[in-house]
């Protein structure tokens, strides 16, 4: 690369010139909706996952900084994932939202899909959760906000996540959420026909009851997730986590404990949304008026200052 790209402590600056640069590379029409590898200045890798791998770059016409996703078909074939990774970019590249990472276009070579992301400044949220191991409730309160937002918007749109988890959850530059990895994502209602397989942990109880197919679920399963990812952020681990067997026995109960450092508030929350019955679990529009979350949920400075505390 002529010039190397920004160190992270430059990329803030970068990423201001590059949101200005934005609008070239999406908005205007001028610019190609096609693209390809040639355009972009292939960065540092910035992770990887099961089937891809995703690198910093930039766009050379407009200086946009994105992350590019590396697919590999013969690897999507073996895991028999390509449906998927179609309905991932046709869902991903339809919705706009600041706490659903943007897809802005894709492309593919004879070997390889490449998806052209949003770059999320600040990483994987599961990595800032082990590191700190839980976090305060101020903090776990605005994440779940955002989340709240992000999720209105999507079943707005009849999309059900069905994979929220923190491995899946990215941070922005700003530090707000950004969901990310829609290859789990369906249109409602739905029922399940690709085998799952990674963590039970996040599943509700009507996606683990055996198989019978009329067991049609709809977007509260995100409901139920969230609930689980609200009680990993304030306590460190699932609130359902075991072996295997345990847990899916645990998950169609709703046998799960909440240690007394959980604020009543918060627990009132959790307990609100994991109820076995989709339909009785709080809808989105009440967590937002949730007094967890109104009591914690500040704009502007005060929040960056704790932010920096
Ligand atoms: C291919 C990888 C993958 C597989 C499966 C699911 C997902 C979504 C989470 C992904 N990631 C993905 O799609 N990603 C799309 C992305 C993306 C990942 C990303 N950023 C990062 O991964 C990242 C990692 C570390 C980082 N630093 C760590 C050290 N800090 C001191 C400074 C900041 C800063 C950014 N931006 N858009």
């Amino acid at each position: 690369i002529r010039k190397p790209l920004p160190s992270s402590s430059r990329a803030s600056e970068e990423v201001a010139h590059a949101e200005r640069a934005s609008i070239t590379l999406v908005e205007q029409p001028s610019v190609p909706k096609q693209f390809h590898l040639g355009m972009f200045e292939i960065g540092r890798p910035l992770g990887k996952g099961k089937f891809g791998r995703v690198y910093l770059v930039r766009e050379r016409m407009s200086g946009f900084i994105c992350a590019l996703k590396v697919l590999h078909k013969n690897e999507l074939q073996q895991g028999r994932v390509e449906k998927q990774v179609r309905r991932e970019i046709e869902i991903q590249s339809n919705l706009r939202h600041p706490n659903i990472l943007q897809l802005f276009g894709h492309f593919h070579d004879s070997k390889r899909i490449f998806l052209i992301l949003e770059f999320a400044g600040k990483g994987e949220l599961y990595k800032h959760l082990r590191r700190e191991n839980r976090f305060p409730e101020w903090k776990a309160s605005q994440y779940i906000a955002q989340m709240a937002s992000a999720l209105k918007y999507l079943h707005r749109k009849h999309v059900i996540h069905r994979d929220i988890k923190p491995e899946n959850i990215l941070v922005g530059v700003h530090g707000e959420i950004k969901l990310s990895d829609f290859g789990w994502s369906v249109h409602a209602p739905n029922s399940r026909r690709q085998t799952m397989c990674g963590t039970l942990d996040y599943l509700p109880p009507e996606m683990i009851k055996p198989g019978s197919t009329d067991n049609y679920y709809n977007e509260k399963v995100d409901l139920w997730s969230l609930g689980v990812l609200t009680y990993e952020f304030l306590v460190g681990e699932a609130p359902f986590e075991d072996t295997p067997v345990m847990t899916q026995r645990r998950i169609a109960k709703a046998d799960m404990s909440i240690p007394s450092f959980v604020s009543p508030e918060a627990r009132d929350l959790i307990k609100r949304l994991l109820v076995l019955d989709p339909e009785k679990r709080i809808p989105l529009d009440q967590i937002q008026t949730h007094p967890w979350i109104v009591k914690h949920c500040v704009k502007g400075e005060r929040a960056a200052n704790r932010e920096k505390s």
